[in-house]
């Protein structure tokens, strides 16, 4: 038996992640929460003849913890997405949100798995850990940004440059950093089947960490004023759900992924902020997920030169927004 439940569920990314969400079998209740519409998109998916058993909530009466309660799975694709002109950090407005569904996590479901996919990931994530930490409950091993878009990026852009658009799947290149910009870390050095022939054309490799780097933009563009990516999101985020909900609750340990997250969550997090010379609390890094969610944080390996000046560019960003994750100060509930 697992509940599943999206926070923001009505949104761009909540509908067809939701839709995804609905066609695991292993999941048995799926919860929606939104400020809008959850009721109407849980209807819908409720009509389709899978497992999952789907309930909408809305936000008045207390409609979130309802949503949460007994999750053990909890996905939040929640708060505004870009605009034409927009950097990831003009999205913090964001912040308020995730701290109303950290405590509302805290009180109804405080051993839940957390997926945060609300931008800025590279801040919001803290926010979601300090929350917990104030209510007593955090887990690091169970607070995971989502950051395998740019992963599922990666594949698709490496097969494409090597002109095999329909092997897509077949490449795999570790993704560390953070989810913005220049704190996207793509490391085509260690992708599997190897690339010399881009590795060593630094016109080609170049152009291909910054559609990597900033394929969210090329959406938002794109979309002109429409929103930012949420069908490969929702892909990428159910992909991602599904991998921890595998290891966590469907027998299949050892599955390696990438996710932003505390590096407080394994000992091998002390290993990593030696690699990567600098003490920040969050990394995109290798995981190992198992029962317990980050089973091992294991290291970035050898990063050839390039690669080398990338992560300082990504260290240098990502401190900032660390810090202002950590420091938010939510505003006091009115009275
Ligand atoms: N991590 C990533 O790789 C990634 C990728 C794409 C988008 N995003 C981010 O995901 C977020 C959502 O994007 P979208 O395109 O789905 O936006 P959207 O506006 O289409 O949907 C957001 C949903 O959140 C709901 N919402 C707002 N406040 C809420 C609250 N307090 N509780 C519950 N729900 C609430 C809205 O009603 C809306 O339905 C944005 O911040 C976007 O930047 C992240
Ligand atoms: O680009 C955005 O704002 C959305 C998301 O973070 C993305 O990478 O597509």
């Amino acid at each position: 038996m697992v509940k599943a439940v999206v926070c923001g569920a009505a949104g761009g990314i909540g509908q067809p992640l939701s839709l995804l969400l609905k066609l695991n079998p292993i999941i048995t209740e799926l919860a929606l929460y939104d400020v809008v519409n959850a009721v109407g998109v849980a209807a819908d998916l409720s009509h389709i003849p899978t497992p999952a058993q789907v309930t909408g909530y809305l936000s008045p009466d207390n409609g979130a913890e309802k949503a949460l309660k007994g999750a053990d799975i909890v996905v939040i694709p929640a708060g505004v997405p870009r605009k034409p002109g927009m950097t990831r950090d003009d999205l913090f407005v964001n912040a308020g949100i995730c701290a109303t569904l950290a405590q509302a996590i805290a009180n109804a479901a405080p051993k839940a798995f957390i997926l945060v996919i609300s931008n800025p990931v590279n801040s919001t994530v803290p926010v979601f850990a300090e929350t917990l930490k104030k209510a007593g409950v955090f887990d690091p091993k169970k607070l995971l940004g989502v950051s395998h878009l740019d992963v599922i990026r990666a594949s698709t852009f490496v097969a494409s440059v090597l002109g095999k658009p329909t092997e897509a799947k077949e490449y795999t290149i570790p993704v560390v950093g953070g989810h913005s910009g220049a704190t996207i870390l793509p490391l085509l050095s260690q992708t599997k089947p190897a690339i010399p022939d881009i590795l060593a054309d630094k016109e080609k490799r170049d152009a291909l960490v910054n559609r990597i780097q900033f394929g969210g933009d090329e959406v938002v563009k794109a979309k002109d004023g429409a929103g930012s990516a949420t069908l490969s999101m929702a892909q990428a985020g159910a992909e991602f759900a599904n991998y921890v909900i595998d290891a966590a609750f469907g027998g299949k340990k050892g599955k390696i992924v990438q996710a932003y997250i505390n590096l407080s969550a394994d000992a091998g997090g002390d290993a990593i902020k030696k690699e990567i010379g600098a003490d920040l609390d969050y990394f995109s890094v290798n995981i190992e997920l198992g029962p317990s969610g980050v089973e091992k944080i294991l290291p970035i390996g050898e990063l050839d030169d390039v690669e080398k000046g990338l992560l300082e560019a990504a260290v240098k960003e990502l401190g900032p927004s660390i810090e202002k994750g950590n420091t938010f100060q939510p505003a006091p509930p009115k009275l």
